[in-house]
């Protein structure tokens, strides 16, 4: 079997996940595509916690920051990721700003295997330019924003489980790279 640094041959590892799998980064790093795919790898349940805080609330996200503003949106964010992880083995992909609250943190910490996803910026700024549906980004310049939450987010991020840096790869090279430091936290 070759490594996920291989282009040919590489066969996905085959084990269980003993927790909930969470991604945390940046916005646009693919917490929610590659986790898509990982949940799919895993035949695990797939939440996004955007989405799951949007049907909650009966509204986008946007919506949500326009009309109740970013607070309250935080609240709700909190309360639907610690419902989530009690929900059993899935993969869990968070909003950007999910893993500065101080107690979601330490329940993610707690309850699930945490990877950081991360990217250089410009990667980042390329893959959000002119998607409407992230109000952080509404009338800002997204390297700008990129760059304060590199600034104020890393050093929170640091503290997930695993670190993993994607490049700018594609969708299944980073699944390929999650699941083989995995393996290496799991032991198997
Ligand atoms: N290798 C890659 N990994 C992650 N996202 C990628 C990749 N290549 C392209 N993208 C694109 O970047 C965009 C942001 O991905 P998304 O999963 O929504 O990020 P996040 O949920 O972290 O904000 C999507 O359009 C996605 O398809
Ligand atoms: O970084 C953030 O604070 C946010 C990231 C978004 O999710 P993605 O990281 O999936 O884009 C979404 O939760 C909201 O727009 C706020
Ligand atoms: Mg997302």
């Amino acid at each position: 079997m070759t490594g996920p640094s291989d282009t040919t041959e590489y066969v996905r590892p085959r084990f269980d996940l003993p927790r909930p799998l969470v991604l945390v980064g940046l916005m646009g790093v693919g917490k929610t595509t590659v986790g898509r795919r990982l949940a799919d790898h895993f035949g695990l349940p797939f939440r996004d916690a955007d989405e799951e805080i949007e049907k909650a609330a009966g509204q986008s996200i946007a919506d949500i920051f326009a009309t109740l503003g970013e607070p309250a949106f935080r609240d709700g964010e909190h309360r639907v990721i610690a419902r989530l992880v009690d929900e059993g083995p899935q993969v869990l992909a968070t909003g950007g700003g999910a893993f500065m609250h101080p107690q979601t943190r330490d329940l993610l910490k707690q309850k699930a295997i945490v990877v950081w996803l991360k990217t250089d910026l410009k990667v980042l700024a390329r893959r959000v330019a002119n998607k409407p549906h992230r109000p952080l980004l509404k009338d800002r310049d997204p390297m700008e924003v990129l760059r304060e939450h590199e600034k104020n987010r890393y050093p929170h991020y640091a503290e997930a489980h695993l670190t993993i840096d994607t490049g700018d790869q594609s969708h299944a090279r980073s699944v390929d790279l999650v699941l083989e430091a995995l393996k290496t936290h799991l032991d198997i």
